[in-house]
């Protein structure tokens, strides 16, 4: 805590005055309000993605203690990489907007060199937690908030975000930077108790009281006691022990006793057994990304072959997530520092496929820019190369695209030179490639050079994650905390979804900008069209008893209400313990009259 805390009473004129003039340094003047530097949508998704982890470890950890004490103040809570990008923000919707004017928005970069004096990049830059009140802002489009940010540091000590929390000047307090320094503290031993392998965690503290106080020092054991990391409390108490290092050696050779509660010289102890963790982390990787299992097997399967450079082939229904697959492999690829250079083989012009693929030759034809193209094929030297939409691509092409897979080579238009390439091919569609084959429409051994793996990504209505994909949505774009209707959420679990993905997303934008700054989201706030197609479904004959055998039906509808009785209302365990699917049950409990 006096670590986090660091300076900033005592030296407040200090590194106040020090940070305006790093602002001053960097050329920035008080009354203008600087260029921004935005990351593009993709990019963002790149680093959310990265950071996927440590974004729902924030709303796990941080953001209920922030809604229960800030959600009806003019506040947000705003979470930065440690390269300033904001990542997320979270809180009043009205407030959000208020803030999006001077860009204090997703994807724009809060550093001290562009944006002047300000809590997220000084914090950054400070390695503590900082307060900038209204007119310590070097901006003075700024002034009208009061911003606290404390740097968040992973188990290895490496600072990794900022977590801040934005309020109008008035209501910013003190207990603001109590709050935030505590809030960094709760996700940073979140991160601790996710590392790989971690089987014990040892609460130490030198009185009892401190034991659950939040200030407490914790060790991370494997399940043989070896310390895989600690915070700086521990650090602390135990003279910073070494990682690997027997945790006997420290606390005593009588550990793990049978009872939790223990004493060790001067410190106080409490074992508890971690609950192994899907989401532990693997340095940067996620040892498990996706929860549906279909989804899952795609994502092992496809990165073992990316990174033995065998083509990739990704099929799947329209509004799947294709794109953002592929994108994702090639950000955690070996190639990543290299482009993903995609081609939407349907919307190529059919004159200009092969120049815009192989390129040309300076002044190649008529209209050919003078400098030559290097195409994209060579672009995508040394990383991906995403074929999207491969069934579209006319048949022509195919045969040359089939000489550059066998050889690894191009020749661009109007040349007689080639160029070797070295590329990871990723091609994509939603149309039955085989049958495109047998049609003739398809080459059959540019489909087996493509075909090295084929995975399918499941389809919407396939996937067994999709309540936790609606929840996450409705984070994404609802202001704030807000409920959704529960028979509205079971018609959308039971729904169809033929356009996958991307209907859902653009559902969840709609209905959360529909239900702005009410308390739950219900039916009144859905599109009429899908509206008019639940409301089918839902008085569509879904009997629960079936006419020629009730009894038997009966028999089948008290085992359902005893089961859901039985789970408290869990759905997924009931579903589990019955055989059937969730959505399955959705139906049976709405034909019942049980409201889920
Ligand atoms: N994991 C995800 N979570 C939420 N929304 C997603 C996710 N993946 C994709 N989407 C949404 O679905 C849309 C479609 O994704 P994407 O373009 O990757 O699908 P696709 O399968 O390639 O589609 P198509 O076959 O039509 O090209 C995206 O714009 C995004 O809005």
């Amino acid at each position: 805590m006096t670590l986090r805390l660091g300076t900033q009473q005592q030296n407040m004129h200090d590194w106040l005055s020090d940070s305006w003039l790093r602002s001053q340094g960097a050329g920035l003047t008080e009354t203008n309000l600087p260029e921004e530097m935005k990351l593009d949508r993709d990019a963002l998704e790149d680093r959310n993605f990265h950071h996927k982890q440590l974004i729902e470890l924030v709303e796990n950890h941080a953001l209920p203690l922030f809604s229960q004490l800030m959600s009806h103040t003019s506040s947000r809570l705003i979470l930065s990489d440690s390269e300033g990008y904001v990542l997320c923000h979270w809180g009043v919707r009205k407030y959000s907007d208020k803030l999006a004017n001077i860009a204090l928005d997703v994807g724009v970069n809060w550093l001290e060199q562009h944006k002047g004096t300000n809590a997220i990049g000084t914090a950054l830059k400070a390695k503590q937690t900082i307060s900038v009140i209204g007119e310590q802002h070097f901006i003075k489009q700024h002034r009208f908030m009061s911003c606290t940010a404390s740097p968040i540091f992973s188990p290895s000590g490496e600072m990794i975000a900022a977590i801040d929390i934005t309020t109008e000047q008035q209501q910013h307090t003190q207990q603001t930077l109590l709050l935030v320094s505590s809030l960094a503290q709760q996700v940073e031993t979140a991160l601790l108790c996710h590392l790989p392998h971690s089987h014990y965690r040892i609460d130490l503290a030198e009185q009892a009281t401190l034991i659950d106080s939040g200030w407490q020092g914790i060790v991370i054991a494997d399940s043989e006691g070896k310390i895989l990391g600690t915070n700086a409390m521990a650090k602390k108490l135990l003279d910073t022990p070494d990682l690997g290092e027997d945790i006997k050696h420290y606390i005593g050779s009588q550990w793990p006793q049978n009872k939790a509660l223990s004493t060790h010289r001067d410190l106080h102890l409490k074992t508890q057994a971690i609950k192994p963790n899907k989401t532990q982390v693997l340095g940067h990787q996620v040892a498990v990304r996706f929860k549906d299992p279909k989804l899952e097997r795609a994502w092992q399967q496809a990165n073992k072959v990316v990174g033995k450079c065998i083509p990739l082939l990704v099929l799947g229904e329209t509004g799947v997530g294709k794109e953002q697959f592929v994108t994702k492999l090639h950000s955690q690829s070996k190639r990543r520092g290299h482009a993903l250079v995609a081609v939407n083989c349907a919307s190529l012009p059919a004159d200009l496929v092969e120049s815009e693929l192989f390129g040309y030759q300076a002044g190649a034809f008529t209209g050919a820019s003078r400098t030559g193209y290097l195409g994209k094929i060579r672009q995508a030297d040394g990383g991906f190369l995403f074929l999207d939409e491969i069934g579209e691509m006319p048949l022509a092409t195919q045969s040359r695209l089939l000489r550059v897979l066998q050889e690894r080579e191009v020749t661009p238009v109007g040349s007689n030179r080639c160029y070797k390439v070295d590329i990871q091919v990723v091609a994509a569609t939603h149309t039955d490639l085989e049958q495109l084959v047998k049609d003739g429409r398809f080459r059959q051994d540019l489909f087996y050079r493509l075909n090295g793996l084929q995975v399918t990504l499941p389809s919407l209505r396939e996937r067994s994650d999709i309540e936790g994909i609606i929840h996450k949505l409705h984070r994404k774009y609802r202001g704030a905390p807000q409920l959704i209707e529960a028979s509205l959420l079971a018609n959308l679990l039971a729904y169809d979804w033929p356009g996958n993905l991307r209907e859902l997303d653009n559902l969840m934008q709609v209905v959360c900008l529909m239900s702005e700054c009410e308390q739950e989201v219900h039916w009144g706030h859905l599109p009429d069209n899908l509206q008019r197609t639940l409301a089918q479904e839902h008085l569509s004959p879904c009997s629960v008893t079936e006419p020629n055998d009730s009894e038997l039906q009966a028999l089948v509808n008290s085992n359902i209400i005893a089961c859901y009785a039985q789970f408290q209302g869990n759905v997924s365990q009931c579903a589990k313990q019955l055989g059937i699917s969730r959505n399955t049950l959705y139906r049976k409990l709405k034909a019942l009259g049980i409201k889920s």
